[in-house]
Parts: structure tokens; C-alpha cells; sequence
């Protein structure tokens, strides 16, 4: 079976208004595929490899049975920004900042707040995005750092592996690298340990569990597990990885189900204390329904996969 959603952003976040998607059983469960719409079919290759995985494999063992994560702070005002993170009960916010046209005195209002709301036993990170040159990053991580009353790290501050290399030598904030990553063309090989302190794996762009698995490994770097906004079906793969990462030291990027304005499941998992427990299964979509994409969206995301499928 397979199934084609299309489910509003409550904020859009990424520029993304509306997510979509597509579900599709196998036996031994089911799977997501919903590659972000500026990826070209080559690209989106894992995210299929990564959705059949669930379908037809299921995920190794895991090592732990619940998830440390942070809640995600979506580009909005200073009020809004204290109201997700208090509404949360995360100890760990990450904060986007650096949004194109979004001035910088509009990241240190919004990380004042989130500080406000957290307390100072809180952690809090936040993610550029790539949107900043050497020096502008430099000077932008100094000023949040003070806003914020500290740092846990910044999530890719540039663009390429050279430009955070260069930031993380002239900063004393950790640098993790996470479109250096995911977008990279082989990203079992890209040599990321000089110029991050931590690695963010995504578990669709990477190809699912057992291959994100491997790229961690090969990074040998400190890992967060990090969403690409999937439904709780997709968000059960990154939760997977999570649980059997042989070690977890920072909160993950998983708790974006509250940035949907709905769930394909009955049994959405929310954080609890800030923890997400680890589900046995993907859950299956009953209650897709109410999500499922009008025609033309289903037939635009059917074509996709055909392609996509032909391509592997
Ligand atoms: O890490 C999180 O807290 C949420 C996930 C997130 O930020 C994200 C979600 C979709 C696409 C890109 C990103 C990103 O980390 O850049
Ligand atoms: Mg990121």
C-alpha cells in the first residue's frame, strides 16, 4: 500500500509551508519517503533506501529505550519563541537563526528568550543553516553566545568544510556539521573531524538506520540525531538510529512533530521531560485520512517515486 500526504506547517519553517509525502507497508512495517522538494531525484535516492528499510528490514537492536531531545525554535517572535520552549519541558533548545532577511538583532532577542524560558541549567544551540561567510560567523556566534548566555554549539555556521574549519579555529563555541553531511556526495568518506566537534545525521538523506549507523562511525565524531520533519512513521527511523547509536551524548533534534499541524498516527509521540521513547514498530498511518494530498499532489509524488525507484 501506499499512501501520499500532505500535512500543514503550524510555522513555516525552511521555507516550507506544507510538508508532503509518501507512506508505502512492506513486511515488516511501515516507511516514509518524503525527500524536500529542492532535492533533485539522484538525491533522493536514500530517502527511498531509508523509507524501504522500515518497509521491508526493520532497524537493528537498540541500545537504549528513550531519546534526550531538544525542541526546535522555528524563526518567530521572542514571545512565541518562550512559549514553544516553556510549552516543551526540554532542557535543550535549538534556535534557528541567520534567516535570509531576518536581522541579527532579531536571533538575539529570540535567544534571550529562549534563555528566559529554559533557566540557566539549559542548553541551547543554534543552527545557521549555512548562511554566513567566515567573518560574519565569527562575530554573529560571539554576539548569540553572549545573548544567549552560552552556547552548546553552532550547526553549520557556513557553507563549506574549509569555512568551518576556519570559524571553528577563530570561536570558542563548538561547531557541528550538518548539510556538510547530508548533502555530501559520498558521506561515508567526507572528512568532517577538523573542522566540527559534533556530527548531525539525518537518517533519510543518509539512507537509513544501518547506513547512518556507518556514517557515524566513520566521522568518528560526537553525533545528535536530527529530524528532516517527518510524520511519527519517519520519525520512528531517526529514533531507531538514536537508540542504537553505541553512544549518545547530546539531546536529539526529533521533537518536530509540534511544527506539523497534525500526525498520520493516533499515537504521536511527544516529548515527556524531554525525552522521546523509542517505538518497537513504525506506527501504522490510521489516521492518514485526514491528511491524505488532493490528486495532483498524489500523482506529482507517485511520479517521484517512480523515478526515484527506477534510479536504484
Ligand atoms: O534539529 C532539529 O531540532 C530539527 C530539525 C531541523 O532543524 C531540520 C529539519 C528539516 C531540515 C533541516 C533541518 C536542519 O537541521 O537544518
Ligand atoms: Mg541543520
Amino acid at each position: 500500500m501506499v499512501l501520499v500526504y500532505s500535512i500543514p506547517m503550524r510555522t513555516r519553517f525552511r521555507g516550507i509551508t506544507v510538508r508532503e509525502g509518501v507512506l508505502l507497508e512492506g513486511p515488516a512495517g511501515w516507511g516514509e519517503f518524503c525527500a524536500f522538494l529542492d532535492y533533485a531525484d539522484d538525491e533522493c535516492a536514500p530517502w527511498l533506501a531509508c523509507a524501504l528499510e522500515a518497509a521491508e528490514q526493520g532497524w537493528p537492536a537498540p541500545v537504549r529505550s528513550e531519546i534526550p531531545v531538544n525542541c526546535t525554535v522555528p524563526v518567530v517572535s521572542p514571545e512565541r519563541a518562550h512559549a514553544v520552549v516553556a510549552a516543551s519541558g526540554c532542557a535543550t533548545a535549538k534556535v534557528k537563526v541567520a534567516d535570509p532577511g531576518t536581522p541579527l538583532a532579531d536571533d538575539l532577542a529570540r535567544v534571550e528568550a529562549v534563555r528566559d524560558a529554559l533557566g540557566p541549567a539549559g542548553a541551547i544551540r543554534v543552527d545557521a543553516n549555512m548562511a554566513w561567510d567566515v567573518d560574519t560567523a565569527v562575530s554573529a556566534i560571539r554576539e548569540l553566545a553572549r545573548a544567549a548566555g552560552g552556547l552548546e554549539y553552532v550547526e553549520q555556521p557556513c557553507r563549506s568544510i574549509e569555512e568551518l574549519a576556519a570559524v571553528r579555529r577563530r570561536v570558542d563555541v563548538r561547531i557541528a556539521a550538518d548539510e556538510s553531511i547530508r548533502r555530501a556526495e559520498d558521506p561515508l568518506k567526507v572528512a568532517v573531524a577538523g573542522a566540527a566537534d559534533i556530527a548531525v545525521i539525518k537518517v533519510a538523506p543518509l539512507g537509513g538506520v544501518r547506513r547512518a549507523l556507518a556514517v557515524a562511525e566513520a566521522c568518528g565524531l560526537p553525533c545528535v540525531v536530527s529530524s528532516a520533519v517527518e510524520t511519527s512513521v519517519g520519525m520512528a527511523a531517526g529514533l531507531a538510529l538514536a537508540a542504537a547509536l553505541p553512544e549518545l551524548d547530546f539531546a536529539c533534534g526529533l521533537a518536530t512533530l509540534s511544527l506539523m499541524d497534525g500526525d498520520v498516527t493516533t499515537d504521536s509521540p511527544r516529548p515527556v521531560n524531554g525525552y522521546l521513547p523509542v517505538p518497537a514498530h513504525p506506527p501504522a498511518p490510521d489516521r492518514f485520512a485526514e491528511f491524505a494530498a488532493d490528486d495532483e499532489t498524489t500523482a506529482r509524488w507517485l511520479a517521484r517515486l517512480d523515478r526515484v525507484r527506477n534510479l536504484t
